[in-house]
């Protein structure tokens, strides 16, 4: 059946993510505490949107907008599209940097498509709006945090993504490190080898095995737990200066990452008053988000939850 279109506006705040965490590749991802806000509301005969803050002025403002392909794929998914909506976003997470951005538009879209619909959550609960998210996205592991909040394992089955949702163990303090220049993830993708050794990957299943503990319950563990060999390495020659960040925050007993795709920088443990990243780099202190977009604007009222999973449940 046709939807019925909620005639209010809707709001929906996305958090950005780090995905990886070091050896969890296109597996594990982190909210943070940075976000975009964003509003939509039914009117007229066209997709607009309206941008302020990172972006604005670069992005289209059309439906080749992220947010609103986001969102006429979840209007899909529910049955119908109305035939125009007005969209606004206020965004802050830095884009182009592996912050999660395109995950925090993608899944904007997907949650004010939903709020806009009546019985919006009936047609698309939320494990079904993992599965478009990721499907748009192509990989789960920034979607996933950004939807749940917290730290979040994600995988993809025939059925497509799901993902469970881990509370963070006190002590995780994340800053990230975030540079002028931007680095597309599809580019950093290509620069991947279509093998590994089995000894790599052996290496990896051991340190993001150890990373979960390490985040949820033994952040004494975070610096072995990081170590990668799937990944980063591959693409350092394209990003010497996060590959070298990286190196010397290790070297001062940081926790440090490549953040998702790069060029940031993560690090999971307190990095040193006396250590200096150099200019080229501004370092923000982030706490975790908790609760995801979900918890702000879909529609799920937000309450701390404990671990759960999300997507089929045959
Ligand atoms: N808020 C946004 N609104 C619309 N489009 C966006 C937004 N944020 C990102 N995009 C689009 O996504 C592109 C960046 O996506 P990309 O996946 O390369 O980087 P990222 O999501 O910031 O990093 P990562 O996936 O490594 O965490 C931008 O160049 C832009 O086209
Ligand atoms: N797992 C992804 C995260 C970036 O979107 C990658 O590293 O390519």
């Amino acid at each position: 059946m046709v939807p019925t279109f909620v005639s209010d506006p809707v709001h929906v705040r996305t958090p950005a993510t780090s995905a990886n965490l070091g050896p969890g590749f296109d597996a594990l991802g982190l909210a943070l505490g940075l976000h975009d806000d964003l509003s939509a509301t039914v009117t007229g005969d066209t997709f607009t949107v309206e941008v302020s803050g990172e972006g604005a002025g670069e992005l289209p403002t059309d439906e080749r907008h992220l947010v609103v392909r986001a969102m006429l794929a979840a209007f899909d998914e529910m049955g119908g599209r109305p035939a125009g909506v007005a969209v606004r976003c206020v965004n802050r997470i830095p884009q182009a940097r592996g912050l999660g951005s395109s995950s925090a538009a993608i899944v904007g879209g997907v949650l004010l498509a939903r709020a806009l619909v009546a019985d919006g959550s009936a047609r698309l609960d939320d494990a079904a709006a993992l599965r478009v998210a990721a499907r748009l996205e192509g990989h789960p592991d920034n979607v996933a945090p950004c939807l749940f909040g917290g730290f979040t394992i994600a995988w993809t089955e025939a059925g497509g993504a799901r993902a469970v949702r881990l509370a963070t163990a006190e002590g995780v303090r994340p800053t990230v490190f975030v540079p002028a220049e931007r680095g597309l993830t599809a580019t950093a993708r290509a620069a991947l080898p279509p093998q590994v050794p089995h000894a790599d990957a052996a290496f990896n299943a051991a340190r993001s095995a150890l990373l979960v503990h390490a985040l949820t319950a033994a952040p004494e563990l975070l610096f072995p737990a990081t170590e990668d060999r799937l990944h980063q390495g591959f693409r350092a020659p394209a990003m010497p200066g996060t590959a070298s960040l990286v190196a010397g925050l290790r070297a001062a007993g940081v926790a440090a990452v490549v953040s998702g795709a790069g060029p940031s920088v993560l690090a999971l443990t307190p990095v040193p008053a006396d250590f200096h990243p150099g200019s080229a780099w501004r370092a923000e202190p982030l706490g975790v988000d908790g609760g995801g977009a979900l918890a702000r604007g879909g529609m799920v009222e937000h309450a701390e939850r404990g671990p759960v999973a999300a997507g089929r449940t045959s």
